[in-house]
C-alpha cells in the first residue's frame, strides 16, 4: 500500500495534489510519501519482532536523499554503505556512526580510514586482502575495527542477472567454500574484530526458497566457525526482498520473510542485521511527469513525456517496468510506447503498453519510483539533475532541488590553453 492515489478523479500524494506539486516545482519530479516510508519501516521491524536480536541497516544506496535518510534514522534504522560519500549523508541524517555497515567489493584506503576515524559499526569485508588492510589501518591508527566476512554462497537469486550478487561468477565475497581458513587468518590479525558473516544474493527478490538455501549455507558455517573456537556473533543477511512493480505480481511480504528468517536461523544465537533498501523505499516514491507530445507512430502512438532515462535509468539498463498513469485519468485507455525525449532508442519506458489515454500537457507518473530512481540519474543531453519532493500530510517540501544546467557549467573550466 501506498499513499499516492486517485481522489476527486486527480492523484495525490497523501493531501497533496500532485497537479500543485508539478505546478510549484515543475516537472520532471520525484514525489516521496513521509508516511509510506515510514509504514514501510514499521512493517519490516514488525515482521522481525519474533526474532530475539536485530538491527535494521538501510541500504542508502537505494535513496541516498537525506530527508528519506531523516525518516528512516528517526525510524530507529542505521544504514548499509558502499562508499564515504553514502556515509556522510547517513550521519547528515543523523544516524549513529556504530549503526552503519560498510559493505562493498572496492573500498579504498582512504575511504577505510575515514570510516574508521568516523567509527562506523562494522565493516563487510568481501577479500581477504581488504581485511588485512582493514587490519593494518586500524593499528596505525590505535583501534581495533569490528567486521563480518561477506560469504558467496554460489546460489542463484532468480532475478536479473545485472543485480544478482550471490553466485560464484559474481564480484562479491569470498567463496563460502573458502571462508574458513580466510576467516581464521584475518581473525588472527591484530585491529581486526572477526565477529561473524554477511551474504546478499541479490535484489527484487521473488523467491524465498534461493535466500533460504543461502541463508543455510551460511548457518552452517557459522556452527563450523563456532566449532572452531571462533566466536561468532553476528549474521548480516543482506537486503533483497522484492517490490511489486506490476499490480500482479506480488512478491513474499515481509511477513513472509520474517516467517522464514525465523525458522532458518532458531539455532544461531546472533544478532540478526538485515539491510533492506527497494522494500523500504520502492513504493514510497512516483515519479512525475508531463506528456510532452503524443507523436503518431507506424504501429502505435508515442507517448513523450519530459521524463527520460537519465531521470529514471531502470527501464533502459534493466528494462524493468514502471507503472505509467495519468494524474487526472479520464477513463479511457491507449495503447501506446512510452518514451523520453533524450536521443538514444533506449531512452524507452515501455513499447505497446495498455495505459490511460493522455494528451500533450496532461500529467503522469511513473509509479514505484522510490528505490534506485532519483539516485541513479545523471545530466545525460545535458538535462538538469532531476528535484526531488518529500510530502507529509498536506504539507511539501523540495528535498532535493533541480541542478540546473547553468550550475553545472559552472563547475567545469575551459583551461587557459584554450583561452586565445
Ligand atoms: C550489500 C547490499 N545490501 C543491501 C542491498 C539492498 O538490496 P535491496 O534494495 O534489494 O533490498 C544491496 C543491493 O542489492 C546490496 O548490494
Ligand atoms: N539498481 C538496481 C539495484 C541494484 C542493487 C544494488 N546491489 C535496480 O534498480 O534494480
Amino acid at each position: 500500500m501506498d499513499h499516492f492515489e486517485i481522489r476527486d478523479g486527480a492523484m495525490f500524494a497523501e493531501d497533496v495534489p500532485l497537479a500543485t506539486i508539478a505546478e510549484e516545482v515543475g516537472t520532471p519530479v520525484y514525489v516521496y510519501s513521509r508516511a509510506t516510508l515510514e509504514r514501510h519501516a514499521r512493517v519490516f521491524r514488525e515482521a522481525l519482532s519474533g526474532l530475539p536480536r536485530i538491527h535494521i541497516a538501510f541500504a542508502i544506496k537505494a535513496n541516498p536523499n537525506l530527508a528519506v535518510l531523516r525518516v528512516l534514522a528517526r525510524e530507529g534504522f542505521g544504514g548499509d554503505i558502499v562508499s564515504i560519500g553514502e556515509m556522510k549523508r547517513a550521519l547528515a541524517a543523523g544516524m549513529k556512526a556504530a549503526d552503519i555497515v560498510f559493505s562493498g567489493v572496492g573500498k579504498t584506503r582512504p575511504e577505510l580510514r575515514e570510516a574508521l576515524e568516523a567509527g562506523i559499526g562494522q565493516f563487510n569485508i568481501e577479500l581477504e586482502q581488504e581485511g588485512v588492510a582493514i587490519a593494518e589501518i586500524a593499528r596505525e591508527m590505535g583501534k581495533t575495527a569490528t567486521a563480518v566476512l561477506r560469504v558467496n554462497p554460489d546460489v542463484d537469486a532468480g532475478t536479473h542477472a545485472k543485480i544478482s550478487t550471490g553466485m560464484k561468477e559474481n564480484k562479491f565475497g569470498v567463496p563460502i567454500d573458502e571462508a574458513p581458513p580466510i576467516f581464521a587468518r584475518l581473525a588472527a590479525l591484530d585491529g581486526l574484530a572477526m565477529r561473524g558473516l554477511a551474504l546478499h544474493i541479490g535484489s527484487q527478490i521473488f523467491d524465498l526458497a534461493p535466500i533460504e538455501r543461502a541463508y543455510a549455507k551460511v548457518g552452517a558455517l557459522v556452527m563450523q566457525l563456532r566449532a572452531a573456537g571462533f566466536e561468532i556473533d553476528r549474521v548480516d543477511l543482506g537486503g533483497g526482498l522484492g517490490v511489486p512493480y506490476e499490480r500482479d505480481k506480488v512478491p513474499p511480504s515481509p511477513a513472509v520473510y520474517g516467517e522464514m528468517v525465523a525458522r532458518v536461523t532458531k539455532d544461531w544465537d546472533v544478532t540478526l542485521m538485515f539491510e533492506p533498501g527497494r522494500v523500504i523505499a520502492g513504493n514510497a516514491g512516483i515519479l512525475l511527469t508531463r506528456v510532452i507530445w503524443v507523436k503518431p507512430g507506424v504501429l502505435r502512438p508515442y507517448v513523450i513525456v519530459d521524463a527520460a532515462m537519465n531521470d529514471l535509468a531502470r527501464p533502459a539498463m534493466y528494462d524493468a517496468w514502471h507503472d505509467f498513469e495519468a494524474v487526472r485519468p479520464g477513463g479511457e485507455r491507449m495503447i501506446a510506447n512510452i518514451a523520453g525525449p533524450v536521443c538514444e532508442s533506449g531512452d524507452t519506458f515501455a513499447m505497446g503498453r495498455d495505459i490511460d489515454t493522455v494528451q500533450a500537457g496532461d500529467l503522469a507518473v511513473f509509479r514505484t519510483a522510490g528505490a534506485y530512481g532519483a539516485t541513479m540519474a545523471s545530466t545525460y543531453n545535458s538535462r538538469a539533475l532531476v528535484p526531488e519532493v518529500m510530502v507529509d500530510g498536506d504539507k511539501f517540501a523540495i528535498v532535493a532541488e533541480r541542478v540546473m544546467p547553468e550550475a553545472l557549467i559552472a563547475a567545469e573550466h575551459v583551461p587557459d590553453f584554450l583561452k586565445d
